[in-house]
């Protein structure tokens, strides 16, 4: 069996009068791909911020596999920049460089190319930010999380703004860096078509539970309303 990468054990958490999960128990198989759905406000973006040590668990535990050490990459829904936005693809990756730019070392710039190239972003490098495509930024926004070497990548709502071709691209693009490098992907999503077509399992959070499953045991007819119309939107694409 493959070794866990995650396991949240009996997790217990919710803000005042607002309980969002009791005993959530799952486990991330190293190299998986897992979606993570459920209703808008059901507690999605709140168990990324638990599992990226932002919030603490009230009771239970979320505890990462030692060795090797997991380093969490996470690519948030890209924000629209202003077309004046003056750094070039390249700078704006770089901004998540360990020295500042002058100081940049070799290693750190050969480190650049790479996650520039893994993004297929090197014809595009650099052209400005603030005029790039939305399938553009997004890949940059993966590049940056990339220039830390994670093993355990979060994407969060990271397809939400892009059209039917580019979600497909980036996905392309993740799913391609799983099976070469063996990221383990969490993807936070309300697009159950994408969530078919790329991940292995889904772990659905509902008001009164939660549902960790393979992909091919998902009904969708029994998945929340929200989620199915979002799906059917997308089938007419
Ligand atoms: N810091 C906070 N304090 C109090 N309540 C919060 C806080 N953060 C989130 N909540 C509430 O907790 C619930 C879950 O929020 P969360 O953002 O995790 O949901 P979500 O599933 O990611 O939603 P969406 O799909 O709309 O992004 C919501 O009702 C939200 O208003």
């Amino acid at each position: 069996m493959t070794e866990a990468i995650l396991s949240v054990d009996h997790l217990d958490f919710g803000f005042r009068d607002q309980p969002l999960y009791r005993d959530l128990t799952f486990e991330l198989a190293a190299g998986s791909m897992t979606s993570l759905v459920g209703a808008n406000g059901v507690g999605k973006t709140t168990l990324i911020r638990l599992l990226m040590g932002q919030l603490k668990p009230q009771q239970g535990e979320i505890q990462y596999r030692q060795t090797p050490a997991v380093h969490i990459g996470y690519v948030p829904q890209f924000r629209n920049l202003e077309d004046e936005y003056p750094l070039s693809i390249r700078s704006f990756i770089g901004l998540n460089i360990r020295h500042l730019w002058p100081w940049a070392t070799t290693k750190d710039k050969q480190l650049l190319d790479q996650v520039i190239e893994a993004t297929h972003l090197e014809a595009r490098q650099y052209n400005r930010m603030g005029r790039a495509s939305g399938g553009e930024k997004q890949k940059a926004y993966l590049a940056q999380a990339l220039l830390n070497r994670p093993n355990f990548l979060i994407l969060d709502e990271s397809t939400a703004s892009l059209d039917v071709n580019t979600k497909v691209e980036l996905m392309d693009l993740v799913k391609e860096l799983n099976q070469k490098t063996g990221l383990t992907v969490l993807f936070v999503t309300h697009d159950l078509n994408l969530a078919k077509q790329y991940t292995n399992q889904y772990l659905l959070l509902k008001k009164d539970g939660y549902e960790m499953k393979s992909m091919n045991e998902m009904d969708v007819a029994t998945m929340p309303e929200e989620l199915q119309s979002v799906s059917e939107i997308q089938e007419v694409d």
